[in-house]
């Protein structure tokens, strides 16, 4: 069963937004024209997200798993999951979200961004500072209160390009955490001119939370630029009849940006200085929303700025990207390898179900900072969770049975730091890479079409190198199907997984070393 995450919180957006949309500080009374938010009304960034990211982890809206009950549900490894048993593959626009919360500070890299085409006629040059790049006061205090001290690689790249005079056009890729957002915040929040009354920044999302982060990053930096307003164009904001939009920027996802520049007429173009497609490669895979960018792009007017913003660069996204931004400077961050050269992977035998669970209670006992454990199915995971938790033990639960709204308020509370394990679905954590994490134990190792899925045993537990520091993996072995999936990621790797004794506190303790 595949749930469309972005699809269905629209369902409870409606009832939610409000409350949410108050909490960016913007207008939720429908019978006045919203109002104009000045920067001034935003919390701080990092350090206070709004609350609707920030409040504790809602109670499930699962069947409660029998916590009273030690085995987990029965399912011989190697079996046919049923679809009541599968986790909800993310969409992307969900995984995209997901690793936004989860992301502590700026993914470093040590490739350099690869300009592919360059406009004879533009300045083009990299900065090492911030100080270099002659922004507003106001602008460079707001990224001093971001915390931030030097640009990332795609920021020192991008931004001389993003502030050029003459307007230059930007294809921009880069993996997420490297820095793009607040790259093209900057860009943004630079060309407006508070003196006019009318929208001079567009700024497209796929989904409603993903508009909202990018909400959030601009008026962070933009915290100390008082006379400038932002609106955001997302499902569950009205507008009353006959109201006109004149925020400097607008930021929304294209269905709800087309509504009001087509039937409501509330939204301009006209005066359109900077348009930025954001997650270009999410929204191309998020149905409906590359046509009506097309449609959106349309009512620019010629003289605009484009940027195109991706973490990926496809064939698809590239084709995308061209017809959308003319006659654009491209550049690329080429992605780090991911290797298991760093990472200490073990694996422990389990013969019976309550050995594994003892297992995994004597590996959460390992002092080595936040771990993540991988389990199979949903039905496992909250069962492992309600088990914990009920032994005391600080751990969180995120599966596909979280609304979309639970699953930020999860996040946000592990990444705080409020639970030492993330207890997940393999499929669920298909495409989450968190850097942060020191020990995965893969209570059930990936499988997939039958056999051991190695490309997500790399990606859950690789690192980049460029973080000197061991990882440890653990995997749990419960019979001779995972004994032979243990094997076949051995041989895929050409590596040796040793066998690490669980009741062995030493040799246990022994991990939390490094
Ligand atoms: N120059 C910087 N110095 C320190 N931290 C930074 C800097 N730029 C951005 N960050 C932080 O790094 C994190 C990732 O940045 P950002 O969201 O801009 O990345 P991104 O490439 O847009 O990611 P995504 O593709 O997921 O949208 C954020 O927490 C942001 O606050």
């Amino acid at each position: 069963m595949s749930v469309d995450w972005a699809k269905a919180s629209e369902e409870q957006e409606a009832e939610e937004l409000a409350s949410k949309v108050l909490n960016l500080g913007l207008s939720k009374d429908a019978s006045k024209p919203p109002p104009s938010v000045p920067f001034t009304s935003v919390p701080p960034p990092s350090s206070a997200p709004p609350s609707f990211l920030s409040s504790p982890p809602p109670p499930l809206n699962c069947a409660p798993p029998s916590a009273g009950s030690p085995l987990p549900p029965k399912l011989p490894t190697g079996a046919t999951l049923q679809s009541s048993e599968e986790d909800s593959a993310p969409s992307a626009a969900e995984v995209s979200l997901m690793r936004k919360v989860l992301c502590k500070g700026i993914v470093e890299s040590k490739n350099d961004v690869e300009v592919l085409r360059k406009d004879p006629n533009s300045p083009l040059y990299s900065v090492k500072t911030f100080e270099a790049l002659q922004l507003r006061p106001e602008l460079l205090q707001g990224i001093y209160d971001m915390g931030f001290k030097l640009p990332s690689k795609i920021q020192e790249t991008t931004l001389p390009t993003l502030l050029a005079n003459p307007p230059q056009n930007l294809i921009a890729q880069s993996q997420s955490g490297t820095g793009k957002t607040a790259a093209f915040s900057l860009g943004l929040l630079s060309r407006i001119d508070p003196s006019k009354r009318c929208t001079q920044a567009l700024c497209l999302s796929p989904t409603y939370e993903l508009a909202l982060q990018t909400a959030q990053t601009v008026m962070a930096l933009g915290k100390h630029c008082t006379d400038v307003t932002i609106k955001c164009a997302v499902k569950g904001e009205t507008l009353t009849r006959g109201s006109k939009i004149t925020d400097h920027i607008v930021i929304g996802t294209p269905g709800k940006v087309l509504d009001w520049l087509t039937k409501a007429r509330a939204l301009s173009l006209a005066d359109c200085c900077v348009f930025v497609l954001d997650e270009a490669d999410v929204m191309i895979a998020t149905q409906g929303h590359q046509d009506q960018s097309v449609r959106i792009h349309k009512q620019l007017p010629r003289t605009c700025q484009m940027m195109l913003f991706s973490a990926t660069y496809d064939g698809t996204v590239m084709q995308f990207a061209e017809a959308i931004v003319p006659n654009p400077v491209i550049m690329r961050l080429k992605r780090e390898e991911e290797t298991l050269t760093n990472i200490r992977q073990m694996y422990v035998e389990c013969p019976t179900a309550e050995d594994k669970y003892t297992a995994i209670s004597n590996i959460y006992t390992i002092p080595v900072g936040q771990s993540m454990f991988f389990c199979r199915t949903k039905q496992t995971a909250n069962w492992l969770h309600a088990r914990m938790v009920k032994d005391g033990h600080h751990v969180a639960l995120l599966t596909g049975e979280l609304s979309a709204e639970e699953r930020l308020s999860v996040l946000t509370s592990y990444r705080e730091g409020r639970e030492r394990v993330l207890i997940c679905t393999n499929v669920l954590a298909r495409g989450i890479d968190v850097e942060q994490v020191t020990l995965v134990v893969n209570y059930d190792l990936p499988e997939l079409n039958g056999a051991a899925d190695c490309e997500t045993y790399l990606h859950r537990i690789g690192r980049t190198g460029r973080f000197g520091k061991t990882g440890n993996a653990i995997n749990i072995i419960d019979g001779p199907r995972s004994m032979e999936l243990l094997q076949q990621i051995q041989k895929h790797f050409n590596i040796e997984i040793k066998k690490l004794d669980y009741k062995n506190f030493d040799e246990i303790d022994k991990l939390a070393e490094d």
